[in-house]
């Protein structure tokens, strides 16, 4: 039996589901409307005529261009505008709230108490009556902030005050409330835990319905230049960031289009795994990228590391102390300071070469880049020296064009070849064969020197590899190395390590960000002011190299960093010292940290299980979600995997066998599938997440979550030492449901700092 307040909000339901209906059925004319004037307006280019005959026609020709180009942009206008309503109308029906607040608005005198429905878009009638509130309308804040009683909130004409009366939760499905409760809390738990009990999905949904309230106070910040989110594993952090960007784009609108928030990800399997987050909230995505990515973009000629290689390779204790240095703010430091002594020497230069000899020679460049006053910027310098450059190239056509070369070639030229050079006929009025040949020869010998000239335009004189070797080669004159434990020996070595890689095109991505900050400064560049938010997600793994990079290379972004230091799988020990240096580059009036404590994605037997891996301070608290413990299983692996997987299968559960390696995924694979069973293998990053039983290495698994894990291989020879438990937390951390670990024989002896009750060993 339905109670009287169900009855009523049905009734209201059913009315805005009409109003709804009227809207969509207005927005569908709208759009034909707007398409019919479309195609009316596109006939306009009939009535044009277009004139040359003379100055005035052209001119009159023109303007009637240009006024069509506009009516034109204007219908195109409409029609986009009535489909963007018609697509946000749509997302509404069957479901358009899912939140009543009652308030009062304590900052207004009249003291009125108001009730507003909240869902995820606005939905006004024609007289300004909102049936619905946008969740990301100021005053959908108070919903997600607090319980009952007075709550401030912000609005863009300062703080405002509101005391809460009624918060009242909705389900609703196919326009039928399902159930409503009435909540003291800021968002019921039992919203959440439904939320949470679902299956997982190979793509990131929304969570704006149990959005928490510290999750928006990360969404709603607008103050923060730097907002860095530390969380732990499951906290939200990823759901927060896709959600602040949807607030962003919406508290922004008419000022900033999706085309200016990039998020660099940590891999691209991730970046297919959120991409259609923002869609779902009715947003365009974000420009989405890794940090190889965006290297290669920047270097196109050469091979970046990739996060395969990166993997395999930076285990040993050298490349840890190389990562300390090279990341570190003292060497992004140390980059400036030595760009700046470029002013006066050291810049390195290559010939510019013209029929096999050296047209100008590397050292000739150089006295003219050192010749202009020592006040001269490295941009100017440089734009200086093209002009001079250019300049020398003109005043040598003259000689050249006397060249047995030249001559040899206007012998040899073809009649049409000839023809194309000498130009209009009607125009050719040469008093002589000795006129008509100069003529050609300087025509050729333009046309010889082009290619000089782009690249002089280009800056190809200057030889990058070399500066960058020449630069690490003065490190130890500019950074103290034992600070860093690193003797200028090892030094040498590395330099040598970097100098063969440039030699066959390689570069690993320490050394890349390097590369290119070095690059950008010498030549001028400033980076792209267009982006006005930038996000890196899981920034531990970052150095703070290249974060200080990235602020560099966009220079109007405000910056949220997210990450956990505790999955700090690649830069291990400096990921301590990433939030301390990130400081330092911000404004610290203007920088915020906000720490997540509470783990969502798990069941509270894996959080509890996850969290006792680490031996780190960290707080971590367990959402209250029952499930079993995680189960331990020695012995013949290939076997228990199976039984694993048909369990999994039986309680519907899709199932990431995480293996440490790709190879090793590979390995397990072959052996499934030689069993006869199906799964699916990720190994490059490329590949996108699919339904049924995936096998993926720990790296590429980052970020990503399944109703069940089964840890691959977890003995002491895979995860033997100190330096692998923060890897074991973070691919045991993507379990939701259930987690299995196995080893054919001893576990690995990291498992011992957890309670064994904490498990159960089958
Ligand atoms: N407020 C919320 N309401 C519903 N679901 C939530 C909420 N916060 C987080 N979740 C869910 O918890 C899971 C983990 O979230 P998310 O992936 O954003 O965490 P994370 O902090 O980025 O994790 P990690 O660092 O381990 O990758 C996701 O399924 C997400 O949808």
């Amino acid at each position: 039996m339905k109670d009287i307040k169900e009855i009523e909000e049905q009734k209201r339901l059913d009315l805005v589901l009409q109003k709804l209906d009227e809207k969509i059925a207005q927005t569908q004319s709208r759009i034909k409307r707007a398409n019919d004037n479309l195609k009316e307006a596109e006939k306009g280019w009939q009535d044009i005529s277009v004139k040359f005959s003379d100055f005035n026609a052209v001119v009159e020709t023109g303007a009637s261009v240009h006024a069509q180009q506009q009516i034109l942009a204007q219908k195109e206008r409409d029609k986009s505008q009535a489909e963007i309503q018609y697509e946000t109308l749509k997302k509404l029906q069957g479901h358009p709230y899912f939140a009543r607040i009652d308030f009062v608005d304590v900052s207004n005198q009249a003291q009125k108490s108001e009730s507003i429905y909240i869902g995820l878009a606005s939905f006004a009638d024609q007289e300004g009556h909102f049936y619905v509130y946008d969740w990301r309308a100021p005053i959908s804040s108070i919903y997600y902030d607090g319980a009952l009683g007075r709550i401030d909130y912000q609005t863009p004409a300062g703080q405002q005050t509101a005391d809460v009366k009624l918060k009242r939760q909705f389900e609703i499905a196919d326009g039928v409330i399902i159930t409503l409760f009435d909540t003291e809390e800021a968002v019921g738990d039992k919203l959440l835990l439904d939320a949470l009990s679902g299956d997982s999905s190979t793509k990131m949904k929304s969570i704006v319905r149990t959005i928490q309230q510290e999750q928006n106070r990360i969404i709603r910040d607008t103050d923060s230049d730097l907002l860095f989110v530390q969380g732990a594993a499951g906290s939200g952090k990823t759901a927060a960031v896709l959600q602040r960007i949807a607030y962003l784009l919406y508290r922004y609108r008419g000022k900033i289009t999706s085309g200016q928030v990039i998020l660099f990800s940590p891999n691209q399997v991730f970046n297919d795994y959120v991409n259609e987050v923002l869609p779902d909230l009715g947003e365009n995505n974000m420009i989405q990228m890794t940090f190889y990515q965006y290297a290669n973009y920047r270097l196109p000629k050469i091979n970046v590391q990739t996060l395969a290689e990166r993997f395999e390779s930076e285990n040993d204790p050298e490349s840890v102390k190389l990562t300390n240095l090279k990341g570190s703010l003292s060497f992004f430091k140390a980059v400036k300071k030595y760009s700046k002594q470029i002013s006066r020497a050291g810049m390195s230069f290559r010939n510019i070469m013209f029929r096999d000899d050296a047209f100008f020679k590397a050292s000739d460049i150089s006295d003219v880049y050192y010749s202009f006053n020592d006040n001269y910027s490295l941009s100017q310098r440089l734009e200086a020296t093209k002009q001079a450059l250019l300049r020398k190239v003109s005043g040598r056509i003259s000689s050249e064009m006397k060249k047995d070369w030249v001559d040899i070639t206007i012998q040899n030229l073809q009649s049409d070849e000839l023809e194309i050079l000498l130009g209009d006929p009607d125009k050719r009025q040469f008093e002589s064969e000795q006129k008509e040949n100069k003529q050609l020869a300087k025509k050729i010998v333009r046309e010889a020197f082009k290619p000089i000239v782009r690249k002089i335009n280009r800056g190809i004189f200057m030889n990058p590899n070399k500066l960058f070797i020449g630069f690490l080669q003065a490190i130890p004159k500019l950074i103290n190395l034992q600070d860093f434990n690193i003797s200028v020996d090892e030094w040498q070595h590395s330099v040598e390590s970097s100098q063969a890689d440039l030699s066959s095109q390689k570069l690993n991505l320490n050394d890349t960000a390097i590369y290119l900050y070095l690059f950008d400064l010498v030549n001028g560049h400033h980076g792209d002011r267009s982006i006005r938010f930038l996000f890196v997600d899981e920034v531990q793994d970052y150095t703070a190299f290249q974060l200080a990079f990235l602020k560099f290379s966009f220079p109007k972004a405000k910056m949220t960093l997210l990450g956990d230091l505790n999955q700090a799988i690649f830069t291990r020990t400096n990921a301590k010292t990433l939030q301390g240096a990130m400081y330092e580059l911000f404004d610290p009036a203007k920088s915020k940290t906000i720490q997540l404590t509470k783990s969502y994605r798990s069941t509270e037997q894996i959080t509890n299980f996850t969290s006792a891996l680490l031996t780190s301070a960290e707080p971590i608290e367990a959402f209250a979600r029952e499930g079993e413990k995680p189960v331990f299983q020695a012995g013949d692996s290939l076997a228990h995997l199976s039984q694993a997987l048909a369990r999994n299968l039986a309680a519907g559960y899709t199932t990431a066998i995480i293996a440490k390696t790709a190879a090793e995924a590979k390995d397990v694979f072959q052996r499934l599938t030689a069993k006869g069973t199906a799964s699916t293998l990720i190994t490059l990053e490329n590949q996108r997440l699919v339904p049924g039983t995936i096998i993926i290495p720990g790296y590429l698994a980052k970020g990503l979550e399944f109703d069940a894990v089964i840890l691959w291989q977890a003995d002491d020879h895979h995860y033997a030492g100190e330096a692998d438990r923060e890897l074991l937390y973070t691919v045991a951390s993507r379990a939701m449901h259930r987690l299995t670990i196995l080893a054919d024989r001893t576990f690995s002896r990291l498992f011992s700092t957890v309670d064994p009750q904490l498990y159960d060993n089958i």
